[in-house]
């Protein structure tokens, strides 16, 4: 439990929708989760080459990665990062613990299901009630210490999930603020304003363990429905298997391909206000496949719940009024994405 939780708990006001499938039993994609090939959060497009990634893979050794994230945080609002410095060993004990999570029985997985209004656990994505179809996902959110749901999952076995989630959080916060602190210093920023936003001081994260079992109907299903994230930054791992895609207006949607070692990082809704729109944000969704079961993992970072947020002061005509970080997550939660047009100037 962290603040962040207490923050999601108030802002869930939706009880339905919380219970993934039976993967285990079914052998056939259920009515509920076939999407209609006209709705357009399913909409497929050809790129010229699926295997071509849009956004940039840049290199946090190289002396100029400043420009290069700030160049990238301006016009795509993502992009990929390699030489990171976070350990290949410990990237990939994350994946197997996320495998053996969900590899536990429904009953098993069922015990730490995520209660209507809670915040971590079992279930299904917060944004599922906005949509008329399921997806076909299954997700595991951490927030602070997962120490309660493991010891019901593994009562003998449990603190190897635990202090491999627990140290891929704190490198997860190290990364975060690095990329933050240079993606910022290319906006007229005051050391004020880098502090809250990089402060360890009641900072918060949450990771998110998504699955996406192999579909028998790739094409009328989805694994992750259109959204964008809402805290500051999101850092993505989809360990080698396709299936995150963006959209790129006037293309649609386009691939963004697994580099090995490499993680995928975007701006969220919160650095989007922060920085006056300077940096946009991206629209992503998550495509299933027919053959491989997919596990990708997610870090969403962001400032103090009860600290408020605003537009840097430095740009004249703020392009959204100022709030408290927690009253966006509620809106957020209530709204979806409408949230930050409530809040537009
Ligand atoms: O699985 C993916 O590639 C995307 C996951 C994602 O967008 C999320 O967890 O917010
Ligand atoms: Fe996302």
């Amino acid at each position: 439990m962290n603040t962040l939780s207490k923050a999601y708990e108030v802002g869930t006001t939706f009880s339905h929708n919380i219970i993934p499938l039976d993967f285990e039993s079914i052998d056939g994609v259920p009515e509920s989760h076939l999407w209609s090939q006209s709705d357009e959060s399913h909409q497929k497009i050809q790129t010229n080459n699926p295997r071509d990634s849009l956004i940039p893979v840049i290199d946090l050794s190289d002396p100029c990665a400043i420009d290069l994230i700030g160049q990238a945080c301006k016009t795509w609002g993502m992009f990929q990062v390699i030489n990171h410095g976070v350990p290949l060993e410990l990237v990939k004990k994350v994946e197997f613990e996320a495998r053996r999570l969900f590899s536990l029985t429904t009953h098993e997985k069922r015990k730490v299901l995520r209660s209507p209004t809670g915040a971590t656990g079992y279930g299904l994505p917060r944004i599922s009630p906005f949509f008329a179809k399921c997806m076909w996902h299954e997700g595991f959110t951490i927030m602070g210490s997962c120490v309660d749901d493991a010891k019901v999952l593994w009562p003998h076995d449990y603190q190897r999930f635990c202090d491999t989630m627990d140290d891929y959080q704190n490198q997860m916060k190290l990364l975060a603020h690095k990329l933050l602190l240079l993606s910022l210093q290319t906006l007229d920023v005051t050391q004020e304003e880098i502090n809250w936003a990089t402060s360890t001081h009641g900072s918060n994260g949450a990771l998110q363990l998504n699955s996406y079992p192999s579909c028998p109907n790739p094409s009328r299903t989805l694994g992750l429905a259109p959204h964008t994230d809402s805290l500051l930054l999101t850092i993505l791992n989809q360990y080698g298997i396709t299936g995150l895609e963006i959209f790129v207006e006037g293309l649609g949607w386009s691939p963004v391909c697994p580099i090995e070692g490499a993680f995928v990082v975007n701006v969220g809704d919160l650095l989007h206000i922060f920085s006056n729109a300077k940096f946009p944000v991206v629209y992503h969704r998550a495509v299933v496949n027919q053959s491989k079961h997919r596990i990708s993992v997610a870090y969403f970072y962001g400032p103090p719940i009860e600290s408020t947020l605003a537009p840097l002061s430095n740009y004249q005509d703020p392009c959204f009024r100022s709030l408290l970080v927690k009253e966006y997550i509620r809106l957020k939660a209530t709204h979806n994405d409408k949230a930050l047009s409530l809040i537009r100037i």
